[in-house]
């Protein structure tokens, strides 16, 4: 097995379970080295922390590391695996990402780039009306990724105090994920606290199960009135309208097929894929909103040459528009370097699907493989001042890329479980920015100077900032919106 701190019997290195978050990994990285065994009860996981042996896991032998590892809480919230995030390798979840990626994601369905423009636009609207106040960065970006992804999962007609609802269900979801549960790592002591959790469990998925039920009721209904009032006329499709085009009430477990025409969703494969959405793309976007402006707000000249290429390429009499995008070169390079040095998802999880050899290591069948994504991306073999925030790396012929070829740079992951939504996630973070710097100047709160702003992190699904970034806008148009 790997190198890796010695652990007690029966429990190994569960001691230090507070210590393993991205940036305690990365530590003990640097003593024990890139491929790191630790074993917390009966569970066994290696650390990978280097660009070679992630390109090893993620492409070479990709097909050997691309299960999920999962635990009691993800089982039941998943409709046992019913969804993709969570699903192992292998034709069920081929055909779901199949799904996912051609009638979710895709460019071509519009309506969820809409969604990005209609909520910006919103966000904006609401900083005009409160320029010259404190403003919480860190949950306006929240509450707008919220709202896009709601929106472009759900359409637009909800009805009051339904989108609080469904937030309310979703932080009862993370939590859950999140908790630690002693029966995923000594079973037989699982009964410490097992019937609380079972009954959160049982509510939580409950709570979920009323919500999407309902919202896919009136989507049937929707559908066949539209039916009735014209065959040929094209509804305006959300997400579930396109996953209900899939549902078959009568099916009680997938048929796997090759072709999209052939195949047949449950309802709780709709639900669990619901789930994934709303998880992959809400938290992990407004991580990488807020970081970017705390570190144009941390680095002001940063921010300086962003706001002059939006003055020279948009102007100050417009708002910007997607053609405005790919002539934003530096806003681009800025977004890279947030994502490098604040990944969303600092650590990717997967488990082994057979025995595999890892550098001449021994990895049994089901051992946990965790990707250290964020201590990839501050190597100090690979990056030049790999601690320091210079957007103007990323200009340099040759620079690495996020789209899965670079692995020193692998914020959506590589290979066959990589993000799905990349292009989406990126377009939200890059129009998001954009209109944040080019509509106003930023002030930090209460005369704070750029060198106090707290930079740490916090450790959960995704890696936001542990103090919210407040800051205070102007108006630095030259038009009344
Ligand atoms: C800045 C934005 C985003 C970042 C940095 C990001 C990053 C990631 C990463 C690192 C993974 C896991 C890769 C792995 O395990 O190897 C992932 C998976 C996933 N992401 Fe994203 N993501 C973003 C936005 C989105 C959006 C907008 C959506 C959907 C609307 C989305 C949906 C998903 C799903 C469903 C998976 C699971 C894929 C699978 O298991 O096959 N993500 N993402």
């Amino acid at each position: 097995y790997p190198p890796g701190p010695k652990g007690l019997p029966i429990i190994g290195n569960m001691s230090m379970m507070a210590q393993l978050t991205h940036r305690g990994l990365a530590q003990l990285a640097k003593q024990y080295g890139g491929l790191i065994h630790l074993q917390m009860g009966v569970l066994h996981m290696v650390v990978v922390s280097t660009p070679d042996l992630a390109r090893e896991v993620l492409q070479a032998q990709d097909s050997v590391f691309s299960n999920r590892s999962s635990s009691t809480a993800i089982r039941y919230l998943s409709y046992d695996g019913a969804d993709m995030a969570f699903a192992n390798y292998g034709p069920f979840w081929r055909q779901m990402r199949k799904i996912c990626v051609i009638k979710l994601f895709s460019r071509k369905r519009l309506e969820s780039w809409v969604s990005v423009r209609d909520e910006i636009n919103m966000v904006v609207q609401t900083i005009v009306a409160k320029t010259g106040s404190p403003i919480n960065l860190s949950k306006l970006a929240l509450s707008l990724t919220s709202h896009i992804i709601y929106k472009a999962a759900f359409g637009s007609n909800s009805h009051e105090g339904e989108e609080g609802q469904f937030e309310k269900i979703l932080q009862e979801f993370s939590r859950l994920f999140g908790e630690f549960n002693i029966a995923d790592f000594i079973p037989w002591l699982g009964w410490i606290h097992a019937k609380e959790f079972k009954k959160r469990l049982v509510n939580a998925r409950r709570e979920l199960d009323v919500f999407i039920d309902k919202v896919i009721d009136e989507h049937l209904a929707k559908k066949n009135n539209m039916n009735r009032k014209d065959e040929n006329e094209a509804a305006a499709t959300d997400m579930v309208d396109q996953l209900i085009s899939f549902l078959d009430e009568g099916a009680h477990e997938n048929k796997f097929t090759d072709s999209l025409s052939t195949v047949k969703l449950t309802r709780d494969n709709i639900k669990a894929l619901i789930m994934d959405v709303m998880f992959g793309g809400t938290e992990t976007v407004a991580t990488a909103i807020e970081w970017a402006m705390t570190e144009l707000m941390k680095n002001p000249k940063e921010l300086k040459k962003v706001q002059e290429e939006l003055s020279n390429v948009v102007g100050l009499y417009r708002r910007v528009q997607d053609f405005d995008l790919e002539n934003l070169t530096y806003l681009k390079c800025t977004l890279k370097e947030t994502l490098r040095l604040h990944p969303p998802i600092p650590v990717l999880l997967h488990e082994t699907a057979k025995d595999a050899v890892l550098a001449g290591y021994s990895i049994p069948v089901r051992w946990r493989v965790v990707i250290n994504a964020w201590a990839i991306g501050r190597d100090e073999m690979v990056w030049d001042e790999p601690n320091a925030f210079k957007p103007s790396r990323f200009l340099k012929q040759g620079a690495k890329d996020f789209k899965g070829n670079d692995f020193e740079f692998i914020p959506f992951g590589s290979g066959r479980r990589s993000c799905p939504g990349m292009q989406l996630g990126f377009y939200a973070l890059e129009m998001s920015v954009a209109e944040l710097v080019h509509c106003f100047t930023w002030e930090l709160h209460e005369g704070m100077k750029s060198g106090e702003l707290d930079m740490s992190d916090s450790f959960g699904l995704t890696a936001p900032k542990a103090v919210p970034l407040v800051a205070v806008p102007s108006y630095r148009l030259k038009y009344a919106l």
